[in-house]
């Protein structure tokens, strides 16, 4: 391997299922070391994950880098966005963090909406109606359900702070991460204090929020990583937007995230607020928006299918007419936070590679649906969708967004662009440049585009179909839990 251009700087991804970090060269954004640890999210009634393992699996992922990572001049962290951690007086986790995918609170999301003013309130006020994935729902389920846990809480932070903080010991977060919150109003960018007295969390307790390019902090001494003392820290962000950064994505531009979470977002210069509640008004990590819409069942949903089929996730046939609501977490995009899968249109010949296909087509539905809604109207029609994330990989993901979106669809060779994201951001740091042009500067975003095919709208509205039939259906689901 050549020696660097430039200073060495880690990106880190601390997303759902594993912790990633990628030391980069920040002349060339060649990636000079990775590594990856995974860690264990729990399926009991909830979602949840202790951070402290979030640690040790950065810890595990720098010590696979070896000793790149010592050489770094700064660092960044993107992490999975809206998780409720908890600390008390020394640091240390009250509880497990409430992670992004955990619907226990869909209860309370219904309550605050109502009690401030209805959905086109919420929207106006943070850009987003919340709903159970929210920090704010989780923090007001946890007040009803764990007084106990609420009292001893000195500090709450959202999973990418809680790394950043044990890094350099001060309290901080980013204006991207802390869009997801529920109690950042977008409009004045600032804590929303009547929405924090209305969940009884004391505006103390929550982070610093630190500027776009600002310095977050330094290394500090006995963190235990192999970083140097006094490595310049970046602020990082939530992992959507941490992509948008690694993509150097310019408004207008659509993407498609296939991960645990299935997202679809594209930078925008205008400060959304959608008051249906399909798409989340986030702030990007620069001084821009990020429109967002999420579902909770994407490559994990579709994978397990293929189990239960017993099928490889490659072995895909053609439908005829069989649908798969693959909710089997409950849904957010549509919003039926307690719902379940659901299968529709079985016949004799009906093969387990069609019930396959019909999986992967109702994940992507649920994206493509909000897809021209995060996209500003000006926006054209032909540009091609970035593919990225896990399920970027995966051949019958790549052609089942092909056909059911009718664009060109662009995949980019990087793999990793959350961790790419960041160690923009901290080559930032160094440079004095904006984190997206970092990464233009490093071409992540370049590799082979899937041209357009005719768009399968025959699938798309007999999903609609069902998904509309079906909602009552799915709703009772919720009522008798
Ligand atoms: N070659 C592949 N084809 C299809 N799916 C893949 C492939 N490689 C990984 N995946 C899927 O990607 C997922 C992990 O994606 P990733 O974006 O790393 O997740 P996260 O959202 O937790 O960051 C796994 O659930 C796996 O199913
Ligand atoms: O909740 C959202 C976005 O609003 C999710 O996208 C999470 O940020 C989790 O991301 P992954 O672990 O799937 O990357």
């Amino acid at each position: 391997m050549s020696a660097a251009e430039g200073p060495l700087v880690v990106g880190v991804d601390t997303s759902t299922q594993s912790t990633k970090a990628l030391v980069v060269d920040a002349a060339t954004g060649r990636v000079v070391a990775s590594g990856q640890a995974p860690h264990t999210v729990s399926s009991g009634a909830g979602r949840e994950s202790d951070p402290r393992q979030w640690w040790d699996a950065l810890g595990e992922a720098l010590s696979q880098c070896g000793e790149a990572a010592r050489e770094a001049a700064a660092v960044s962290v993107g992490g999975q966005q809206h998780g409720l951690v908890t600390l008390d007086a020394q640091g240390e986790p009250v509880r497990p963090a409430l992670l992004w995918n955990d619907v226990r609170s869909a209860p309370q999301a219904r309550r605050l909406i109502d009690e401030l003013g209805g959905a086109k309130a919420w929207a106006e006020r943070t850009g987003s109606v919340p709903s159970a994935s929210f920090t704010v729902t989780k923090w007001a389920w946890l007040a009803e359900h764990e007084p106990e846990a609420v009292r001893a809480v000195k500090a709450v932070r959202l999973p990418h702070d809680y790394l950043t903080e044990r890094l350099t010991g001060e309290g901080t977060t980013d204006r991207g991460d802390v869009s997801g919150t529920g109690w950042w109003a977008s409009g004045t960018e600032a804590y929303d204090e009547e929405i924090l007295a209305r969940v009884g969390l004391d505006p103390a307790l929550l982070p610093r929020v630190v500027r776009p390019g600002e310095v977050a902090g330094t290394v500090r001494d006995g963190h235990g990583l192999p970083f140097s003392k006094g490595t310049l820290v970046a602020a990082g962000t939530g992992d959507n937007a941490a992509a948008a950064l690694g993509l150097g994505l310019r408004p207008g531009v659509p993407v498609m995230s296939l991960g645990t979470s299935g997202t679809v977002y594209a930078v925008s210069q205008h400060r959304p607020a959608d008051p249906t509640g399909t798409v989340a008004g986030f702030a990007d990590a620069r001084g821009d928006w990020l429109p967002l819409a999420c579902t909770l069942n994407c490559t994990l949903a579709v994978d397990r299918v293929a189990a239960l089929l017993n099928l490889d996730r490659e072995a895909v046939e053609p439908g005829t007419g069989a649908t798969l609501l693959p909710f089997l977490d409950g849904e957010r995009t549509p919003n039926l936070p307690q719902s379940s899968g659901l299968m529709h249109g079985l016949r004799h010949d009906t093969t387990a590679g069609q019930l396959l296909q019909a999986a992967y087509d109702g994940a992507v539905h649920s994206l493509l649906a909000a897809l021209d809604l995060v996209l500003d109207a000006d926006a054209d029609p032909a540009a091609p969708l970035l593919l990225i994330g896990g399920g970027a990989r995966g051949t019958a993901w790549q052609q089942t967004v092909r056909r059911l979106s009718g664009r060109p669809v662009q995949i980019p060779e990087a793999k990793e662009l959350v961790a790419l994201g960041a160690a923009a951001q901290a080559a930032g740091l160094l440079t004095g440049e904006d984190a997206a042009a970092v990464a233009r500067r490093w071409n992540t975003a370049a590799g082979p585009v899937l041209e357009a095919v005719e768009r399968d709208e025959a699938t798309l509205n007999r999903i609609t179909g069902v998904l509309s039939d079906a909602a009552p259906l799915l709703e009772r689901d919720a009522a008798s839990r």
